[in-house]
């Protein structure tokens, strides 16, 4: 639509030019006779086009508003609704609200089932527990493009491309997680966990050099240093120091990751000439990303073939199991960048967002302490059996992703008619579902604006369905327990070294950048323990 736009503005231009030539008293009659037949025919295509689209998407609402009809949803307002859809809603809401929190509000609203309009779009949102299992376990519906063609392809340029996440088509994405799975076995794990240690010691002493300011700071930052040189070192073999200084990595994948939070919660920028200086920037960015993870693969290739001793990490498997050695060496990058994205942010906000809850519920946070004083005490090396003990630590990170469940929303595209309670959804529609909304759904978790870690004790059942932070079935997180067990001891870690205080000045909420973030980055103050 946005295409279409563009050239009926392409055209009025040439018409105005062609205005304005046509005012130059300095030409004789032919030459003006001619000139106001070329403008009068020029507008008169331009007219033709703007009717003829006018008519083509007038024709095209109108049908799809007629397919959606039975199923409920805010309603639109007058002619202008009819071409907008629900934005004019959505726009006045987002500027105080996550869509997430929207999205609440419409359950109440109209009901566990409902759509909504943007332009010439209509998306299905439910938090039906039959429906999320369905569709994510049984059908295993493909991704609709709407949100990972952005992942993949943001303005035009390779950024994550065709990988694990961004894949549409399932019967690639497998053979590519089959691939990738043994780097997150239970072994592989265990083997992470000096990853894990050395680089949350790392943190703290950066911590309490922090702590001996005194000064109010934002811990997020913090975690994501933390978060970023753990993947880099796991999965990759790259030691990076993000938690002491600056580097190009560091650089790299936060201004990557900020460039594409913008055009997921815009995507109009990029057809906005005030931002083409930014986008420019933007792809050189990514370029030298790629450029990176270029010499990153090339030098392990290399490493591999002249019988080097390599370990056996994500990037030596991704590398090992390439069909016949014919590496297809964008493929790999496009992984390569995939898990410093899906990985890292998500991974530091959890962090954030259970230091901002356990802030602000001294019950939980005494009783964590507790459990973490007995089980570790002030023992450095936290071990498996360790995590295995510390139970209650695994409820406060689940309770916090029940909460603040962090990807916004997800989607699968309808591949065969199915039902929704008893609303017929149309073959291709886009259904989204997110773990966020259903996690703050009272007939599913009764109190759900309080922060309760012992809603997940071993007495307790959660429905699958209605909780499911890392998503679900064969495109479900590869890193969920990487991500566990990297929160644990890092959470571990800081409550068992100090005692945190939060800046009651702060924005307690989230805010919605690719991922969930608190609002103000969790802003605190701590003061040594031991
Ligand atoms: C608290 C931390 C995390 C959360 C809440 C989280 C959440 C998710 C969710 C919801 C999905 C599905 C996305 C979708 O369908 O659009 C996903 C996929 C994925 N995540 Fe995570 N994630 C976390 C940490 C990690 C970590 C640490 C890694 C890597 C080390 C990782 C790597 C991935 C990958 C590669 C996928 C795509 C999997 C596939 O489609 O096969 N994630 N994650």
């Amino acid at each position: 639509m946005l295409e279409s736009k563009i050239s009926i503005a392409v055209l009025l231009s040439a018409s105005i030019l062609l205005l304005i030539k046509n005012t130059s008293k300095t030409k004789n009659d032919d030459i003006e006779k001619e000139d106001s037949k070329l403008l009068l025919n020029t507008f008169k295509i331009f007219l033709g086009f703007v009717i003829l689209y006018l008519i083509y998407i007038t024709v095209k609402i109108y049908f799809l508003r007629r397919k959606y009809r039975h199923i409920p949803g805010p309603k639109t307002k007058g002619i202008i609704g009819f071409y907008l859809g629900n934005i004019p809603e959505l726009k006045s809401l987002i500027s105080h609200k996550m869509a997430p929190d929207i999205f609440v509000e419409w359950t109440k609203e109209y009901g566990p089932c409902f759509k909504y309009q943007i332009f010439d779009k209509v998306s299905v949102f439910t938090i039906s527990s039959e429906a999320v299992k369905e569709m994510y376990i049984e059908k295993n519906f493909p991704k609709h493009p709407d949100i990972y063609s952005v992942l993949g392809f943001p303005y035009g340029s390779r950024y994550m491309g065709t990988s694990l996440v961004s894949s549409l088509d399932n019967i690639a994405h497998k053979k590519r997680r089959t691939i990738l799975n043994p780097a997150f076995s239970r072994q592989a794990l265990n083997g992470f966990m000096d990853v894990f240690n050395v680089k949350s010691d790392s943190l703290m002493n950066k911590l309490r050099s922090l702590a001996a300011g005194k000064k109010v700071f934002k811990i997020l930052d913090e975690l994501n240093n933390l978060t970023l040189d753990v993947i880099a070192a796991a999965c990759f073999g790259m030691e990076n120091d993000s938690i002491s200084k600056e580097n190009d990595l560091k650089k790299l994948v936060f201004e990557s990751l900020r460039g594409l939070t913008r055009l997921l919660i815009n995507p109009t920028i990029k057809y906005n000439p005030f931002e083409w200086g930014n986008i420019k920037k933007y792809k050189q960015i990514l370029g030298d990303l790629r450029t990176l993870g270029k010499t990153q693969i090339k030098k392990r290739i290399e490493n591999m073939q002249d019988g080097s001793y390599v370990v056996d990490d994500l990037i030596t498997l991704m590398v090992k199991n390439t069909k016949n050695n014919e590496i297809d060496i964008e493929d790999l990058i496009d992984d390569f960048l995939t898990f410093f994205v899906a990985g890292q942010e998500t991974t530091s906000n959890m962090l954030a967002f259970a230091i901002l809850e356990l802030g602000q519920n001294p019950d939980a946070l005494e009783k964590l302490r507790n459990e973490i004083d007995s089980v570790i005490g002030s023992k450095q090396e936290i071990t498996s059996d360790d995590l295995t003990k510390m139970k209650y630590l695994s409820c406060v990170l689940k309770e916090t992703l029940r909460k603040w469940a962090l990807t916004p929303l997800t989607n699968r595209q309808s591949t065969i008619p199915f039902k929704i309670y008893d609303y017929d959804i149309p073959l291709g529609s886009e259904v989204q579902v997110s773990s966020y909304v259903s996690g703050r759904q009272e007939e599913f978790f009764p109190n759900s604006d309080k922060f309760e870690p012992e809603r997940f004790s071993d007495e307790n059942k959660i429905n699958t369905y209605t909780y499911f932070p890392f998503s679900l079935g064969p495109r479900n997180c590869i890193g969920q327990n990487f991500s566990l067990i990297e929160g644990k001891i890092c959470l571990a870690k800081i409550v068992q070294n100090f005692d945190i205080k939060l800046d009651p000045k702060q924005n307690f909420g989230g805010v919605q950048h690719a991922t969930i973030s608190p609002a103000d980055g969790c802003r605190v103050t701590l003061e040594i323990r031991r």
